[in-house]
């Protein structure tokens, strides 16, 4: 069994979750509150400005050249994917730029992008790299999942597409060989590291949703 196997195996209930959550759920079946959809866009854009950031220190800790140009190319392109956020989404809802960046992260927003950030800039790139699959893998799956269904509502639609194209699949399938490479170098305790990661992580994409659906405030 390749190690990124192992680690889909130990976030499985976590996952089963994710895709029970009503947020999930009701891009499929239109049952989700635009408004709740629009705050999730919003604070996505925040956080991938900041998960932009964290790929190009990915980038630069990598320990080889081809490492280093795919989290380059990625970081890039997290910027691109979500400038094109205010060309479809906010467009849509008529929300500017300056509306978009001058809202302020919910906590769950805060406290995933913090996290990521925490892991690339302070600890080693192999568990950097553990920490960031999630956000990979875990759109994609439910991505695949979703365009089973289809969505009633255009603008869902359009976001289970971005994640369920052959471009997002390939930038995946891309990122878990790189991990599976480096843990073939890693001793047991090493890799439970990455794997505490990859869980914590796995978590707040739970989390994420999860804010949307209630449009999280802060409560102070
Ligand atoms: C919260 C979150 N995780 C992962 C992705 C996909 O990169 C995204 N756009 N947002």
């Amino acid at each position: 069994m390749n190690f990124t196997d192992s680690l889909w195996l130990s976030i499985e209930a976590i996952y089963s979750k994710i895709l029970a959550h009503p947020f999930v759920q009701g891009l499929t079946d239109g049952s989700l509150d635009e408004s709740a959809f629009r705050f999730y866009a919003i604070q996505d854009a925040l956080y991938l400005q900041d998960f932009a950031r964290g790929l190009a220190i990915l980038g630069a800790k990598a320990d080889s050249d081809d490492d280093f140009l795919m989290f380059c190319d990625h970081a890039s392109n997290a910027i691109l994917v979500e400038r094109s956020m205010h060309d479809s989404f906010f467009k849509a809802w008529q929300l500017t730029s300056e509306q978009v960046y001058n809202t302020p992260p919910a906590p769950n927003c805060l406290l995933y992008t913090s996290y990521l950030l925490r892991v690339a800039l302070g600890l080693p790139y192999y568990e950097a790299v553990g920490a960031f699959l999630p956000c990979y893998w875990i759109y994609w799956q439910v991505g695949k999942e979703l365009v089973q269904k289809g969505s009633v509502n255009p603008l869902y639609q359009q976001w289970i597409d971005t994640y369920a194209s052959d471009e997002f699949e390939a930038v995946v399938k891309a990122v878990l060989p790189v991990m599976d490479n480096l843990a073939l170098g890693l001793t047991q305790p090493q890799k439970e590291a990455v794997k505490h990661h990859f869980i914590i992580t796995s978590k707040m994409e739970y989390l994420f949703w999860d804010m949307g659906y209630h449009q999280q405030e802060w409560e102070v």
